[in-house]
């Protein structure tokens, strides 16, 4: 049963503000299932971002049909859209987010404090998630005081806190050294291990390998995908980088 389920959704933007509309997702139809870990791939500026943001509740398609976990997304109102983002998905982007004039508890915990969650409740779910991540000394620390890596740590708390149904990654390595990077996506092949399901955008071979699946954006649409299957890592990782060289011609930026 698919957990993300896209139907032929188109989006076009104004390039301009008397410009014509220019249809940047063509015809993008997916579907992923509760506990897959799909990783997307495309050139820069083939709507990676614009479909996560659809897929996010963040904007709207122009057409198609979006349904998580069933729920059709434009049969809902903005506010029901902002409280259905809150209770259903968790966000890890490359800029962390997080704000500084909150300590990196108050930021984790903000979602739950949106939803009026008691204290205790918020606490019990805290400690053992902060500890798992290996934050539990940084909580009481801001932001601005930590390093890149364990602020993004601090940002997949935050995104794990409500136990998402699907966690939306948007370069979630883009601002990290390869040391904090490899960090990362290991924390995010263990949580998917445990059941969690990740849908991740990315520039990196290296971090689409991580994934069980990786598709590529091309033109507005979904023209290839890999697998990895029974393959090993390594295999999985030569076939993504064979993939994004032939089909994208972005050689430059597959690490
Ligand atoms: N709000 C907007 N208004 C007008 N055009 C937009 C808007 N958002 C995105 N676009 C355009 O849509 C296209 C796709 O942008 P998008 O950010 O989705 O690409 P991307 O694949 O994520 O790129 P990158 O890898 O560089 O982040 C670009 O041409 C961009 O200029």
């Amino acid at each position: 049963m698919a957990l993300l389920f896209l139907q032929d959704i188109k989006k076009s933007f104004h390039q301009s503000q008397d410009g014509p509309q220019v249809e940047v997702l063509k015809s993008i139809s997916l579907s992923v299932d509760k506990g897959e870990y799909v990783a997307i791939m495309g050139e820069s500026g083939s709507g990676k971002t614009t479909l996560l943001n659809i897929i996010a509740t963040l904007d709207q398609a122009t057409t198609g049909t979006i349904k998580i976990n069933k729920q059709d997304l434009n049969e809902l109102s903005e506010n029901k859209r902002a409280i259905f983002r809150r209770k259903h998905l968790g966000f890890v982007f490359q800029n962390f987010n997080l704000l500084n004039t909150f300590n990196n508890q108050d930021n984790i915990l903000l979602p739950l404090v949106l939803d009026k969650v008691p204290y205790k409740r918020m606490e019990n779910k805290l400690l053992p998630l902060a500890k798992s991540l290996n934050i539990s000394d940084l909580l009481q620390r801001y932001p601005y005081e930590i390093s890149g890596g364990q602020r993004q740590r601090v940002a997949a708390a935050r995104a794990l806190i409500t136990n998402p149904e699907l966690i939306l990654a948007d370069e979630p390595t883009g601002a990290l050294d390869s040391y904090n990077s490899e960090l990362l996506l290991d924390l995010f092949e263990q949580i998917n291990r445990q059941g969690q399901t990740i849908l991740m955008v990315t520039h990196s071979a290296a971090a689409a390998s991580h994934s069980q699946r990786t598709l590529f954006i091309k033109d507005g649409r979904i023209f290839h995908e890999v697998i990895q299957g029974q393959q090993s890592k390594k295999q999985y990782l030569q076939q993504i980088t064979e993939s994004a060289t032939m089909l994208l011609n972005v050689g430059g930026t597959v690490q």
